[in-house]
């Protein structure tokens, strides 16, 4: 079995292969914020990236990712949860087909299902001041997620290595909701026509990630897993609690790389996520300020 997102191969397969899909902290999961846990001793978390870090765009034939050179601490994220700094080591997207949602972490349930902006709202139940419920509905957003992949480098010597420690790997998530264009994804999305089939990649060069945080770095953290294959449980997960925007013209452009190589018979990339997996009695932490 080679692992994708097709009926035959997706994510209901992976522990087939992978049984640490069935673990106690896999990843993503649904953020239920009530039971969200506040714990004053976490800080915030303070990214501080060197642009000249950013090497490489490449389809790996199940996301496309930018690469960051990671043998200095030059790209680094610290804070937070953090106990140490941890190296950039690339960023990556997860998207959904047009009909469906596709950002991985989910926060109460709602998997930023909205369709264009106005097609799909979300009802909120609001309780007035003298209890009387009334139905709000705002329309709720994100299709797709960014993630910000940094390694443990005070511990471990390699991403290798560090991939297989509990404490090895940090990943920010930031959620990605339709609306206005992103000018600075657009100097990712510009570059996709480049790297249409599996196994392509250009220079890429003179990027801070930065640029794709939103205003609010308010977040919650849990401690759980790779969310592909092999699925390796040595993530602290960060998720951003504001999105960013992006429109659907640059989404329809993630949905046009391909998941097979050049010269093989077409077939789209139209969806790389992986639905939310059982909390196990883990506790999520928010931290807002
Ligand atoms: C496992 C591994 C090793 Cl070890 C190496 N390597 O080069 O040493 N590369 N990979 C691949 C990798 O990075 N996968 C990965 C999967 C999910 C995510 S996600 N969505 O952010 O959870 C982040 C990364
Ligand atoms: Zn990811």
């Amino acid at each position: 079995l080679h692992w994708g997102y097709d009926e035959h191969n997706g994510p209901s397969h992976w522990k087939e292969v992978f049984p640490v899909a069935n673990g106690d902290r896999q990843s993503p999961i649904d953020i239920k914020t009530t039971e969200a846990k506040y714990d004053p001793s976490l800080r915030p978390i303070s990214p501080n990236y060197d642009p000249t870090s950013a090497k490489v765009i490449l389809n790996n034939g199940h996301s496309t990712s930018v690469e960051f050179d990671d043998a200095e601490n030059k790209s680094v994220l610290i804070g937070g949860p953090l106990a140490g700094t941890y190296r950039l080591r690339q960023i990556h997207f997860h998207w959904g087909s047009s009909d469906d949602a596709g950002s991985e972490h989910a926060v109460d349930g709602m998997k930023y299902a909205a369709e264009e902006p106005g097609e799909m709202e979300c009802k909120e139940l609001i309780v007035t001041s003298h209890g009387e419920t009334k139905v709000s509905s705002t329309s709720c957003g994100a299709q797709e997620v960014l993630h910000v992949v940094h390694w443990n480098a005070d511990r471990y010597s390699s991403f290798v290595e560090a991939a297989r420690q509990p404490d090895g790997l940090a990943v920010m998530a930031v959620f990605l909701k339709i609306g206005e264009c992103n000018p600075q994804l657009k100097k990712i999305t510009d570059r996709l026509d480049a790297i249409r089939a599996k196994g392509k990649r250009a220079l890429f060069t003179n990027f801070d990630p930065s640029c794709l945080l939103p205003r609010s770095l308010d977040y919650w953290t849990y401690f759980g897993s790779l969310t592909v294959p092999p699925l390796l449980e040595s993530v602290v997960w960060i998720v951003l609690r504001e999105p960013i925007s992006v429109c659907s013209e640059q989404l329809a452009k993630f949905r046009s790389l391909l998941c097979t190589g050049e010269g093989e018979a077409a077939c789209y990339l139209l969806r790389n996520y992986r639905p939310p997996q059982p909390l196990k009695g883990r506790e999520i932490n928010p931290v807002v300020w």
